[in-house]
């Protein structure tokens, strides 16, 4: 290997490490929230709210879009996320009614 290989090869190492961290983070945020979801989605339950409020929804994603704008993030692939986000905690909300 040459010197040029090996420094890369280091680079890499502290990039995957760096990942590997966020995607820590990432997993133990995503739990937090869920647990959280399920909390709306027994209240939602018992006092017979329908599982998803696209108003709330709406100004989610318009507030998601423009962080992701700041943060160098696609605006449209943080929709996306927020929405696969969303329609799972839907689900769970209908699963709690029914
Ligand atoms: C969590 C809620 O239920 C649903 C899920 C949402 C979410 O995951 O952020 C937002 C709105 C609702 O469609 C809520 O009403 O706040």
């Amino acid at each position: 290997m040459t010197d040029d290989t090996n420094r890369a090869a280091e680079v890499l190492k502290d990039h995957r490490a760096s990942i590997d961290r966020l995607d820590a983070i990432l997993v133990y945020t995503l739990g937090e929230r869920f647990k959280h979801t399920q909390a709306v989605g027994r209240l939602k339950a018992e006092h017979a709210l329908p599982p998803s409020d696209p108003t709330r929804e709406a100004t989610q994603i318009a507030r998601l879009t423009n962080l992701a704008d700041q943060a160098d993030l696609d605006p449209e692939f943080a929709k996306k996320f927020l929405n696969f986000i969303i329609q799972e905690v839907i689900h769970h909300h209908e699963q709690h009614q029914s």
